[in-house]
């Protein structure tokens, strides 16, 4: 059977690779490219189509920061598709970076050395704002318009006799201490990306607990390091340049081993010898928690649900969340 696959932000870095790699995999599949901008979309099309001729691409527009984007877009997958085999939530932004250089020469002679090329922890902040929804920018992109798409898609996503599956692009940036379950859409601080990140690593938790006896498993990836237009907007390239050897170092250190587990993040990493591997690695997430965000996700998607209906003034949304 043609399996069905929609990739959020396909049309660059590593959603489009993800694309190449899936049509590499399996030249039958129908992949939905879900993207905001329609010229790069098409450009990425004919990108991927140069390389898999044959290959069955369809255009979908979403810009998942927008809420009524997210539920037209819903309506055309409903009225295009009979069943979703992978829902790829990949689409990210990381607005205004910038990066604490004193904090990274401090690290640069620390323990937490490794750690810190690892995760970035400590050494980069962002500029958040509110979109037209109210919504704080980096949470409305990076959780809670993939979250309102997958309550959209259930009925595609959840049948009978049938599995499907959603995969995040989170990364190891993602740190429980930046994010506060008080303050879901990080308004109060300075690294709205790495609470973004963490929150979907605890909503995947969440729905797996409450929909794989419907057939929908969910899985977080961690795709490393990669040079994109992301990783562009912190530094310049020949910057990267400059500091890639130090980060090869540091792959060095990590190991290989392999399982499926739903508290595991998957990374992607390469070997000292070019061998690219993945790897799970445990997620700093529980069960409680992961309860709370689901059910303020839900509360907040009746709030936006209201809006949509009555086209409200987005200031609603402000006060109630
Ligand atoms: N690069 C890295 O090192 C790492 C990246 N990641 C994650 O990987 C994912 C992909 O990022 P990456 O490939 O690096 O960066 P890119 O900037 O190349 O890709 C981001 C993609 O998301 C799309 N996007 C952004 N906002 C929206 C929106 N509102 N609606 C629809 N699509 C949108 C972009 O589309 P457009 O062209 O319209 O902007 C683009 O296609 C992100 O979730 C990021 O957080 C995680 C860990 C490390
Ligand atoms: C000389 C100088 C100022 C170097 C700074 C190095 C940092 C810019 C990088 C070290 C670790 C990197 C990293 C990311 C961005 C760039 C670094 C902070 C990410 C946060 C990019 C996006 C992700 O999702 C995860 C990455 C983790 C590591």
């Amino acid at each position: 059977m043609q399996r069905v696959v929609i990739v959020t932000g396909a049309n660059s870095g590593i959603g489009l690779a993800l694309c190449e790699r899936l049509l590499t995999e399996d030249s039958q599949l129908r992949l939905c490219l879900a993207c905001r901008n329609t010229q790069r979309a098409e450009a990425a099309r004919s990108a991927l189509l140069t390389s898999h001729t044959n290959a069955h691409v369809d255009l979908l527009h979403l810009d998942v920061g927008s809420v009524q984007s997210v539920f037209t877009a819903a309506q055309e997958v409903k009225a295009r598709y009979s069943r979703i085999d992978f829902l790829y939530l990949n689409a990210g932004i990381m607005p205004n970076p910038q990066v604490d250089v004193k904090a990274f020469f401090k690290g640069l002679f620390s323990r937490n050395v490794i750690n810190m090329f690892a995760t970035a922890e400590g050494l980069l902040t962002q500029q958040d704002r509110l979109n037209s929804d109210g919504l704080q920018e980096v949470f409305a992109t990076n959780l809670f318009g993939h979250f309102l798409l997958i309550r959209e898609l259930e009925p595609l996503l959840c049948q009978a006799g049938h599995t499907s599956r959603i995969v995040w692009t989170s990364s190891s940036n993602a740190r429980r201490s930046a994010f506060s379950i008080e303050d879901m859409q990080h308004r109060n601080g300075t690294e709205p990306y790495s609470s973004s990140k963490y929150a979907s690593d605890t909503l995947s938790l969440a729905l797996n607990r409450h929909k794989n006896n419907q057939g929908l498993f969910s899985a977080v990836i961690c795709p490393g390091l990669v040079m994109t237009n992301l990783t562009y907007g912190i530094l310049p390239s020949f910057f990267w340049t400059l500091i890639m050897p130090i980060m090869w170092l540091h792959w060095l250190f990590l190991q290989k081993s392999e399982s499926l587990d739903p508290r595991a993040k998957y990374h992607s990493l390469t070997s000292g010898l070019g061998t690219n591997y993945t790897q799970p690695r445990k997620m700093d997430i529980d069960d409680e928690m992961s309860e709370v965000l689901y059910s303020k996700l839900l509360d907040l998607e009746r709030v936006v649900r209201g809006e949509a209906n009555e086209g409200n003034a987005a200031n609603k949304l402000i006060n109630s969340t």
